[in-house]
């Protein structure tokens, strides 16, 4: 599914010239219902509404044909922000004509004109929302003003907003609830379904930006700071930690024979190993190239190196295909050290000693794990 926030301008603009054609549909069917009334005439100024007809069917055309235009738009995936200025300001204006109808005053009025430019900030370009927030609220102000003025009647579709013995009109009541929910629910609907896309945006960034895209394991960053927070765990809580510095060995020969390619899916499939091998709470990073760091919470140095031997066996029984009748080979040197002994120290001391040891186990004939030791220093 593609994602709402990246929608090109002419889709946005189809999606608010759709939702505007279904509110003037409803307008016209409201109008066409009340006419069908026989007590329409205690209802509405018939007379009005009538002269109105041909301005809703047009407000109805106009709408599909704009509609229709953003639909060949979107197909070709036109980018424009004209798209957007287009879409909210015929929203906004067209809303204005059907609010002179009925009251500026009211409750659909307020209702969009408080809601719509949030929803609308979330979606669309600042500009073109304020641009018809600010036409919008112009017209509203001089369409109230003027009935105040006596250029025009006021809501002049409507007759007796209030009943001769003085109570709110249900028929008025009635019909400002089926202008308003219709609105209120699709911008409610259209907030919460863009606000659902942007949190799992936000998820995929968090994402990407702690794996290592590649292999899929976390990328060096995110081991860095996971291991600052074990070690300030093991520091206070006072189980000991372990790291394991896992290079495989000789892996510029398999580039330089295989290929890229396949060197890639040698990475690949090492880090898998190690993400299977290791336990849930133990942490598998890529430190860059063909190095990876195990990050071992409440192991002791004995658990780390059981750990590490295994990791180092399971990786050795690896086979890629090099799609040349052979099969590929690998294997791993590793790198320990514990804290166990040293619960001060920091980060970059354990990283540089289990590096020690990772050297140590490179020197005397790879694929083999070594402890730290004073030898190693
Ligand atoms: N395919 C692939 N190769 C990479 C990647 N990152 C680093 N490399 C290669 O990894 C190789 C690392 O080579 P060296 O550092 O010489 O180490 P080595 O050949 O494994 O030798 P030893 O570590 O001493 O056993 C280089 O050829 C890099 O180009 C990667 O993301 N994909």
């Amino acid at each position: 599914m593609r994602n709402p926030l990246e929608w090109e301008d002419s889709s946005k603009a189809c999606l608010l010239l759709f939702a505007t054609l279904l509110a003037h549909l409803q307008y016209l069917g409201w109008a066409y219902y009340l006419l069908s009334l026989p007590q329409r005439d205690e209802l509405i100024n018939t007379e009005f509404a009538l002269s109105q007809l041909p301005y809703f069917h047009g407000i109805v055309v106009l709408s599909t044909i704009l509609f229709v235009i953003s639909i060949v738009g979107s197909l070709k995936r036109s980018e424009s922000v004209l798209w957007q200025h287009l879409g909210t300001q015929y929203y906004g204006i067209s809303l204005c004509y059907f609010s002179f109808v009925i009251g500026t005053l009211t409750m659909p009025t307020g209702a969009v004109l408080a809601a719509a430019p949030v929803v609308g900030l979330i979606l669309f370009d600042r500009a073109a929302v304020f641009g018809a927030l600010a036409s919008s609220t112009l017209l509203i102000l001089v369409i109230s003003y003027g009935s105040a003025l006596q250029w025009w009647e006021y809501a002049p579709v409507i007759k007796n907003f209030v009943s001769e013995s003085g109570h709110l009109s249900m028929f008025w009541l009635t019909s400002m609830l089926l202008f308003t929910v219709p609105h209120f629910l699709m911008l409610t609907i259209m907030a919460a379904y863009v606000l659902r896309r942007w949190r799992m945006r936000e998820e995929e960034v968090r994402y990407l930006s702690l794996t290592d895209p590649l292999t899929s394991v976390s990328n060096r960053r995110s081991a860095m700071s996971h291991l600052e927070r074990e070690l300030e765990r093991s520091r206070r809580k006072g189980p000991s930690l372990s790291v394991v510095m896992v290079d495989l060995d000789h892996f510029k020969r398999v580039n330089d024979t295989w290929g890229h390619g396949i060197g890639d899916e040698v990475l690949v499939k090492a880090a898998k190993t190690l993400r299977e091998t290791v336990r849930q709470n133990d942490m598998v990073g890529r430190l860059g190239g063909e190095e990876f760091l195990l990050i071992l919470p409440g192991t002791d140095q004995k658990g780390a190196e059981f750990l590490a031997e295994r990791c180092r066996q399971h990786i050795a029984k690896l086979e890629v295909d090099t799609g040349q009748r052979e099969i590929l080979k690998v294997t791993a040197s590793m790198g320990i050290y514990c804290n166990e002994h040293n619960r001060l120290l920091e980060s970059d001391m354990l990283l540089e000693y289990a590096d020690q040891a990772l050297y140590h186990a490179k020197e005397s004939g790879r694929n083999r794990v070594v402890i730290w030791h004073e030898g190693c220093a």
